[in-house]
């Protein structure tokens, strides 16, 4: 049986996720995705942009696209689309496709979903909360506890809590959720990422990872005890490690990946290093899921200066992926 392809959700319509999508479609090496989006909108963006993309019926395409064409199952927008023009009307479009994409994924049509960039914004002023793609695929999927990590060449980004108000932070991090993330980020950098005994290394929450106590009591009284527990379970954890300096070389050398308190501590240190070829990926889903390192970028939609170098590498990780995920569940146990 040959492999299923992988599904692109384009995202926000007024964003750059479509142009990205079209951008790629131009590559003389195709990967087998099929495109959510809406046709009219995407032929309309593909005139704006200059290019000539073929649309073909995903059910009928050949496996291996040829340049210029693109399988699209066509999504109905809500409202039309103006490139660089957020409308809440459109919210439940951009709902449809991740809906699509995870039905997909679940009754096997699809081997992995890839997701292109969403407005967090306008889906809440559409009045429909929704903190990101990462916390609506756990609700989606029933799974109480995934992880977010951003990769590049330069280091791998893993976060203790996603997207909260930055005074939710320090009560978030508990220690059943500090254990459980870790558990399932030296679970997946195993089996995903193919390291046997991955080293992490674990931020501080506070300045100076609390500098002993006196400048915050998080690392004294949840964090060293959770890493103390899950050394004593084999687990190589390095830290609590002052965030100030953690993100250094030699430092960095010494682990496979960091696991970062929060948002804003992790990921301008990654995306510094790595803006434009790293992805997202949420561990411990059931289902495979890999994302751009970017937002919506609603400045460039429609003028052909986005790079799609991060998407390109978060379909390319999502194919990787769901292959390794299919010689596990077909070899031998
Ligand atoms: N995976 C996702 O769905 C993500 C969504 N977002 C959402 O995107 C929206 C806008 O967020 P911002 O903070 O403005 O971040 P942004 O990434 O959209 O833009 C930040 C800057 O980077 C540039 N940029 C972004 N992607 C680029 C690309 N592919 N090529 C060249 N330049 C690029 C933009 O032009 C802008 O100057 C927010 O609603 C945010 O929540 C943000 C990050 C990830
Ligand atoms: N900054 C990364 C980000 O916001 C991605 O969030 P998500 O939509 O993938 O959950």
């Amino acid at each position: 049986m040959p492999m299923p392809p992988m599904v692109l959700s384009t995202g926000e319509p007024a964003g750059i996720g479509p142009d990205l999508a079209l951008m790629l479609a131009q590559s003389d090496k195709q990967w087998p995705v099929v495109v959510l989006a809406d046709r009219a909108m995407m032929a309309q963006r593909a005139a704006q942009l200059g290019l000539s993309v073929r649309f073909q019926d995903p059910q009928t395409a050949p496996p291996q696209l040829g340049q210029g064409e693109m399988a699209l199952h066509h999504v109905p927008l809500t409202a039309p689309c103006v490139a660089g023009t957020l409308d809440t009307d459109n919210a439940r479009y951009v709902l449809s496709l991740l809906e699509t994409a995870v039905a997909g994924c679940e009754s096997g049509l699809y081997s992995a979903m890839v997701t292109g960039p969403v407005h967090k914004g306008v889906i809440n002023d559409a009045g429909i909360p929704f903190s990101g793609h990462t916390e609506w695929l756990a609700d989606r999927t029933h799974t109480p506890r995934v992880v977010m990590m951003l990769a590049g060449e330069a280091m791998r980004v893993a976060l203790a809590t996603t997207h909260l108000p930055l005074k939710d932070v320090a009560q978030a991090i508990t220690p059943a959720s500090l254990t459980e993330t870790l558990t399932i980020l030296h679970h997946d950098l195993q089996v995903k990422f193919g390291l046997p005994s991955p080293r992490i290394l674990v931020a501080g929450l506070n300045p100076h990872a609390g500098e002993g106590g006196h400048m915050g009591r998080e690392e004294l009284e949840v964090i060293i005890p959770v890493l103390q527990a899950l050394r004593e379970q084999g687990m190589q954890l390095i830290g609590p490690l002052p965030a100030d300096t953690l993100f250094n070389r030699p430092v960095l050398a010494q682990g496979d990946a960091v696991l970062a308190m929060y948002h804003d501590q992790g990921l301008p240190v990654l995306k510094y290093a790595t803006f434009g070829e790293g992805i997202n990926i949420t561990l411990g889903l059931p289902i495979i899921r890999t994302s751009v390192d970017h937002g919506t970028a609603l400045d460039l939609a429609g003028t052909g200066r986005a790079d799609a170098g991060s998407l390109k590498a978060a379909i390319t990780w999502a194919w990787t992926l769901a292959k390794q995920h299919r010689q596990a569940s077909t070899s031998p146990q």
